[in-house]
């Protein structure tokens, strides 16, 4: 491990903003991006908070955690909030992601173009299986996980994605924990055991799924049988809580929040 590289996590878990917060911050980044997009130079928070997909209250509380208020009868000016959210999530730096396990998922998300355009670069694809080793993928070409180290240290990389089987994931977070990274987003379906320090998010839409599951049967059994599939609340709800915060958001408004990411 690079001993004196500066490492992410120096200034504090979240500076003081609770997670959940920081979890729907990317969310309204997006928002935000759509709306300077359509031309919007101020946003209420109602607006934003329709975009979002939350509660204007809860808006409101979270901005504030970031020192924004709006100003009354005015709201929040979209260019000032989108700078101090990328600020506060760290996004006015470019992160160098390496990402192990190139298979099936692993090429889908070595080319999705969303990472570059949200901050990230991937600096590096890695695996095991030597067949692999060398093909191209959107301008990268494969290395041997044994070349890790030397990749994070080189590229000063921070944060390492996880596509491998689950029965390798283990293996591939301490050796990516051993050459330096402090952060791992991890698709694998298992829990991994991190040091202090480093941060794991989680990834598992078989686990959405199964939440929307349960809703649905719930909305079934309610019907009485009757068709209640659509959403669109034949049990008298139209809400579905977040599988990230327990929060409630109404399903008609655009669904953008960050419940794919689940913290482990
Ligand atoms: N989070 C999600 O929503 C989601 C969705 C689909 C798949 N997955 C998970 O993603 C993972 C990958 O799925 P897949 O379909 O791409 O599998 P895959 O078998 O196509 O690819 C896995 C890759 O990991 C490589 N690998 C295995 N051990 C390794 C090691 N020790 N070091 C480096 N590379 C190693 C393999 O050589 C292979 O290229 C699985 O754990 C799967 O369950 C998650």
């Amino acid at each position: 491990m690079s001993g004196d590289r500066p490492r992410i996590r120096a200034a504090g878990r979240t500076r003081g903003v609770p997670e959940a917060t920081v979890a729907r911050l990317p969310v309204y980044l997006r928002a935000l991006h759509a709306l300077a997009d359509a031309g919007h130079d101020t946003v209420s928070s109602e607006e934003l908070a329709v975009a979002a997909g939350v509660n204007s209250a809860k808006l409101r509380k979270d901005l504030s955690h970031l020192g924004s208020y709006g100003t009354r009868g005015v709201g929040y000016e979209v260019a000032l909030l989108v700078d101090q959210i990328s600020r506060a999530l760290g996004l006015t730096q470019r992160w160098a992601v390496v990402l192990v396990g190139v298979g099936n998922l692993g090429h889908a998300l070595a080319g999705y173009a969303g990472f570059a355009s949200r901050g990230f670069r991937i600096a590096a694809l890695f695996d095991a299986d030597a067949e692999r080793v060398g093909e191209r993928i959107a301008g990268l070409d494969i290395r041997h996980i044994d070349d890790l180290p030397r990749v994070v240290d080189e590229e000063q990389v921070s944060i390492g994605v996880i596509s491998t089987p689950s029965d390798a994931a283990q293996e591939v977070a301490d050796r990516l924990v051993e050459a330096g990274v402090t952060s791992i987003l991890n698709f694998a379906p298992c829990v991994l055991q991190v040091p202090d320090g480093v941060d794991v998010r989680k990834v598992d839409l078989a686990l959405e799924l199964q939440i929307l599951s349960f809703h649905e049967q719930r909305k079934a059994d309610s019907a009485g049988g009757r068709s209640g599939v659509n959403g669109t609340g034949v049990n008298g709800s139209n809400t579905v809580p977040s599988a990230a915060s327990g929060t409630v958001t109404p399903l008609p408004a655009p669904r953008v929040d960050a419940r794919e990411v689940v913290g482990q």
